[in-house]
């Protein structure tokens, strides 16, 4: 027998405690009256929530029924003639402030109808009290290639929690990239979705400019379309990727962003090719130091490097805390095709210290003072981890193993995006980096320069040749 009843409509006579709710009759036109109200009260929120769609059907209804068929050809088609007269007369507010706002908010309403099973199966929903909390979608917006969705996460949630199911998600919306970055508020997060590849293409050598802007040198493309650029200034370069990944086209791309500043004598290009001078020696009328099987002459060219630096440290102390290049005192560039020649692979342990400490000391102290690092890696578990934090730009191409992004970028980077170890043979150049301290990694392409633009880069802009330590003017 029941202790309490609680049996809606039933008295158990026997129970020590009925709690039987009362029976309430309704009529039956004030059940109809009921859910007709609460049926158009929904319709009022769907025709104030779409507003961008109901109003404007609304005007075309009543000049349908005011004019008939003329009242809407007439509109739609000066309207079409303004928009088509607008996307050609200025192309870019066209888009900005015509196209993808309207786009945006188709996309919104496509992701809202796949929203449900996409977080369930990314596990990104949180059951609790017997209801399912899904993420909201807040806004879309559309650029080219890319939408940015930012979604309000579900209490509890952090960004990461999406950066770790991206693959699933770009899966689930089809398209070939989800990266995550934190919102403009604590509880936002900011999912950009990436359809097309605007790095497909290869990138064609940049026009050369004639005074190097050392905080903006542009090498490439980013995937957002804009220029890629390089700040040198401040900076030492890490440019890790496996064979043919094309380490030689980010080399190229930053010496040809230099040139004017090799040909005006503000900028010396100290080049080390320890791979046998396969990939540098085309360039050779561009550096001012070129040296590729002797390694002695390495370390006596690094040493130098040091004793410059340590001159202008000297000089500068107390006058100013960062150099500015000049032809008398030009900026020096080290660049070291393959890192781990110079500190892991060389036999002879006295010649490995030296280059290793003379190294150390250029990565750590000469920024400051316009002596800077362009180191190339094959394979980052060999030598990144003593250096690592003494590059502060750390560029990932294609990389042999995931567990390498993190290695060369920082600690988290593949989850939020830098799928180095996904970028395909065939597309050499590509890479991944983090710019301006943002942790969302940008995905990026070099320009690319053939054996002949290089020779003609250094024909037109170079001015000594060295070989092996020896200078010859
Ligand atoms: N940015 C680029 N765009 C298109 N093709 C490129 C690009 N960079 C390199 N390549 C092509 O990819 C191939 C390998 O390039 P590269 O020699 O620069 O690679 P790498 O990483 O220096 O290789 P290795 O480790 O053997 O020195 C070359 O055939 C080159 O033509």
């Amino acid at each position: 027998m029941p202790f309490v009843n609680v049996i809606r409509g039933q008295e158990i006579p026997d129970a020590p405690l009925n709690v039987r709710t009362p029976v309430v009759r309704i009529p039956l036109w004030l059940a109809v009256a009921w859910w007709c109200l609460r049926k158009l009260g929904r319709l009022a929120v769907v025709y104030v929530r779409y507003w961008w769609a109901t109003l404007p059907a609304t005007g075309l209804g009543w000049l349908y029924l005011e004019h008939g068929w003329l009242g809407v050809v007439v509109p739609i088609g000066g309207l079409a003639l303004v928009l088509t007269g607008w996307a050609f007369a200025s192309p870019a507010s066209w888009l900005r402030f015509g196209w993808w706002p309207v786009k945006g908010r188709l996309r919104r309403w496509q992701y809202r109808r796949v929203w449900h099973p996409a977080m369930a199966t990314a596990r990104l929903t949180v059951s609790w009290d017997d209801h399912t909390i899904l993420p909201v979608i807040k806004r879309v917006r559309c650029t080219a290639g890319a939408d940015t969705v930012t979604v309000r996460m579900v209490r509890g949630q952090i960004p990461d929690d999406y950066a770790k199911v991206s693959e699933r998600l770009a899966h689930t919306f089809g398209v070939r990239e989800v990266k995550v970055a934190p919102g403009t508020r604590p509880d936002l997060v900011a999912l950009t979705l990436t359809r097309g590849d605007p790095l497909a293409q290869l990138v064609p050598p940049l026009p050369v400019p004639a005074v190097p802007d050392f905080t903006r040198l542009a090498v490439g493309l980013r995937e957002d379309g804009r220029p890629f650029t390089l700040r040198l200034l401040g900076s030492q370069l890490l440019l890790a990727g496996a064979t043919d990944a094309g380490k030689g086209s980010g080399i190229w791309s930053l010496i040809a962003a230099l040139s004017g500043g090799i040909a005006s004598g503000v900028v010396q290009v100290w080049a080390f090719d320890p791979k046998g001078g396969m990939e540098l020696s085309v360039g050779r009328p561009l550096f001012h130091r070129f040296a590729c099987d002797d390694f002695p002459a390495m370390a006596d060219m690094l040493e130098e490097a040091v004793k410059t630096m340590r001159e202008r440290t000297g000089r500068l102390r107390g006058i100013t805390r960062q150099h500015t290049p000049t032809a008398d005192e030009p900026l020096i560039l080290i660049v070291i095709d393959e890192l781990a020649n110079l500190t892991s692979y060389l036999t002879d342990r006295h010649l490995k210290d030296r280059i290793k400490a003379a190294l150390s000391v250029l990565l750590s102290q000469g920024r400051a003072v316009g002596v800077h690092v362009l180191a190339c890696l094959q394979d980052p578990r060999k030598e990144v981890l003593p250096f690592r934090n003494l590059f502060p730009t750390r560029i990932a191409l294609r990389l042999s193993e995931d567990t390498e992004v993190d290695l060369v970028l920082n600690d988290g980077t593949r989850d939020r995006g830098a799928l180095c170890d996904r970028i395909p043979k065939s597309l050499p150049g590509i890479a991944y980096v983090l710019l301006d301290g943002d942790p969302t990694p940008m995905r990026v392409r070099f320009s690319y320069w053939s054996d002949d633009d290089i020779a003609e880069l250094a024909h037109t802009y170079g001015r000594l040749r060295v070989v092996d330590g020896g200078e010859v003017a």
